[in-house]
């Protein structure tokens, strides 16, 4: 199956090995090329984050890749399964639904209640199915929204800066939320983050856009637990932070 939208062609991959693939992909907003010859892949089940300067455009590729760029013209191809999920910096919750019904909005089937209910047990908000949005923290309704999302079993998961909001604290605890969903439902993960310790904390590979294409591409070889303070991490994050043009002390 295919989608054309401009120049650009949207296909689904044929074989399970690939759950993104791009190439040569341009976005531009007027005159300005923001993604220009993009190349990207990732397998089935492989967990990548992306850093990034402000403006560099990874939520414009997120967008591309979640279908949401209705305006996308431009060049290149762009590959990505058919069940895709989005997890944005804001849960996003429609206030005027409770909880539980935010999770099965839009799911079908004679199950989707139960469904819905064992996806919020799974982000330990068992019993507050019946809360209102209003009333749960920040860190619960994005927990909201992470069930929302793997209710569905997406073959990727699109996470834009999804703890930027968060405090420290909130944000470790969901770091270890995210790493034990994903060893369980194992969606490939795209994970834009301005974080560069929590790229390394949690992917299998940290990639760095930069002049509108994939400047660096670096595996995280790390044994875990992943921890920083061993050469090995320290080696790793000073390298991304270069890349990022962030000045590092020597010594
Ligand atoms: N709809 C649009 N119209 C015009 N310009 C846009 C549009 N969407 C994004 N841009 C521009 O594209 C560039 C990349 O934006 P994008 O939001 O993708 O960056 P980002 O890397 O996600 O930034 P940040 O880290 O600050 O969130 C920015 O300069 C932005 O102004």
């Amino acid at each position: 199956m295919a989608t054309h939208t401009g120049g650009l062609t949207a296909t689904v991959p044929e074989t399970g090995t690939a759950a993104v693939r791009i190439s040569g992909l341009v976005r531009a907003f007027g005159e300005r090329r923001v993604l220009d010859g993009l190349d990207l892949s990732l397998r089935a089940g492989e967990f990548v984050a992306m850093l990034g300067r402000s403006g560099s455009g990874k939520s414009t590729l997120l967008r591309a890749l979640a279908g949401l760029d209705h305006d996308a013209g431009g060049e290149g191809e762009l590959s990505a399964p058919d069940h895709v999920s989005v997890v944005f910096q804001d849960a996003r919750l429609l206030p005027w639904k409770r909880v539980l019904a935010n999770v099965t909005l839009g799911l079908s089937g004679a199950d989707a209640q139960e469904r819905a209910r064992t996806a919020l047990a799974e982000v330990g908000l068992a019993g507050r199915e019946d809360a209102w949005p209003v009333e749960l923290s920040g860190g619960e309704q994005q927990r909201v929204s992470l069930a929302r999302s793997l209710v569905r079993e997406p073959q990727l998961l699109l996470a834009d800066e999804p703890f930027g909001a968060l405090d420290a604290l909130t944000r470790a605890r969901m770091h270890t939320l995210l790493a034990r969903l994903y060893e369980r439902h194992r969606p490939a993960v795209l994970l834009v983050t301005h974080d560069v310790d929590e790229a390394i904390a949690l992917a299998d590979r940290v990639v760095v856009l930069d002049g509108g294409h994939i400047a660096a591409d670096l595996p995280v070889d790390l044994a875990a637990p992943r921890r920083p303070g061993t050469p090995e991490y320290a080696v790793l994050r000073e390298r991304l932070l270069v890349r990022l043009g962030v000045e590092v002390p020597s010594g």
